[in-house]
């Protein structure tokens, strides 16, 4: 154990400092020969970022004066998540931890900051629940913004952005329907519900190996709200259309699973864009893949319109934050100001290549106005009497999708050009 918090310890210190999440964690994974310590390192390192904010609260509360060595933080940190978040032995933890804080009054440190956090448990718990940075593990910036912008909704939000994120399927409408699926889940002993048209939310999450036809593309793994995307597109076999953002390509393979289309799928991103390809091969299916910058079309396009255009632009992720629990921590509030600018030119970049009467939807796992609503208000200022907003079916959940137990966080808008 000691080793898992020290290495634990190490990755929240490298990615506050900056360094990605999915870099430096599966390095960490490997010094690890045992899966179980694997599987521990993994949750402890998302676990504790997901619940970062209160740990520092308690940390706070339990030292007499800031501490001068970092690392020493990031290792107390850890255990503290491990004692209230955990099953792991307390004694284990407390013995493991003290042992990793090095000698003399690190070693003394360790072993107070510990032992108090268990004899003060539950004056800490109120002590971070009167605080909503720590309450909810998000910055305060965050935290006024969703104030502001959802005031029926954020404490839902926030409650939300804390849960383990659904393990959610996606069942593949060429191969069978959902209640198919179900039963297959059912007889391979794994319990699961439907959670959308083609969803089904397993109550634990798998290594994807273990699915019932998984390498056989029968099913991916995609969240109930990005399997929206395809839906509210709705394209028409024979259509062609545009895949604007692909990669890693969890939307190019619904669209095509939907319907028979001539599909392009663009991507920035020569390394994401492989990712297209791979997840296409399992599922059987064929796009055109294409590197190139959504707004700079003359750079690739053939300059035939296309039907339909999926915009599923890069934004602040922050209706994605509880499985990306890095990025509320790295984020700064100016980020956001400069995705909706990044987002706004490449909406009107890729209006120009859209068929009169053709579609675009307009998509981003964000839930900040800015790249949402206010985004698709702009846009439509900008392009009078050439643009209208489509309406959303009525099957559509509550006219918005807020991050809850079921979903995360996305935000969908249908242009119409006219
Ligand atoms: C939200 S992700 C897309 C997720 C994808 N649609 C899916 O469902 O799997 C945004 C993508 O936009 C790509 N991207 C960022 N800037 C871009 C640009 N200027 N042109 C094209 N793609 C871009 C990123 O590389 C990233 O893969």
């Amino acid at each position: 154990m000691r080793n898992v918090q020290k290495l634990a310890a190490g990755v929240l210190e490298a990615v506050l400092g900056g360094a990605a999440l999915h870099q430096v964690l599966p390095q960490r994974l490997q010094q690890l020969d045992a899966a179980s310590a694997r599987g521990a390192l993994q949750d402890i390192v998302y676990g504790s970022l997901r619940q970062l904010g209160r740990l520092d609260a308690w940390l706070a509360a339990l030292l007499e004066r800031p501490l001068t060595d970092p690392q020493l933080g990031w290792l107390l940190r850890v255990a503290l998540y491990q004692l209230a978040y955990t099953r792991a032995p307390a004694h284990a933890i407390v013995h493991n931890a003290v042992a990793a804080a090095g000698p003399g009054w690190r070693r003394g440190l360790a072993n107070a900051v510990l032992r108090n956090f268990q004899r003060r448990r539950a004056e800490l718990e109120r002590l971070a629940d009167a605080t909503p940075s720590a309450r909810w593990s998000h910055p305060d910036w965050w935290i006024r913004k969703l104030q502001v912008q959802h005031p029926g909704r954020w404490e839902a939000i926030l409650d939300a952005s804390l849960l383990h994120p659904p393990f959610t399927l996606r069942v593949n409408a060429r191969h069978g329907d959902v209640a198919t699926y179900l039963r297959r889940l059912d007889e391979a002993g794994l319990a699961a519900r439907q959670t959308g048209p083609d969803a089904v939310t397993l109550d634990k999450a798998v290594p994807v190996h273990q699915l019932p036809g998984f390498d056989a593309g029968e099913v991916s793994v995609q969240d109930a709200g990005a399997q929206w995307a395809a839906r509210l597109l709705d394209a028409r076999p024979g259509e062609r259309i545009l895949d604007a953002c692909a990669a890693p390509g969890g939307k190019t393979g619904h669209l095509l699973e939907r319907a028979e289309v001539d599909l392009t799928a663009l991507d920035v991103d020569a390394a994401r864009l492989a990712r297209v390809r791979e997840n296409l091969d399992r599922l059987r299916l064929r796009a055109t893949l294409l590197e190139g910058d959504a707004a700079h079309p003359e750079r690739w396009w053939d300059g035939r319109p296309f039907d339909r255009i999926l915009a599923d632009v890069p934004c602040s992720a922050s209706g994605v934050a509880r499985r990306n629990p890095d990025i509320k921590w790295l984020r700064r509030p100016d980020d956001v100001a400069q995705f909706a600018a990044q987002q706004a030119v490449m909406l009107d970049a890729l209006w120009r290549l859209l068929v009169p009467g053709g579609t675009l939807l307009y998509a981003t796992c964000s839930i900040f106005d800015e790249e949402n609503d206010a985004q698709v208000r702009a846009f439509l200022a900008r392009h009078p009497g050439e643009a209208e907003r489509g309406t959303l079916p009525e099957s559509f959940p509550d006219g918005s999708l807020l991050p809850d137990a079921e979903h995360d966080g996305f935000f969908y808008a249908l242009l119409r050009k006219t």
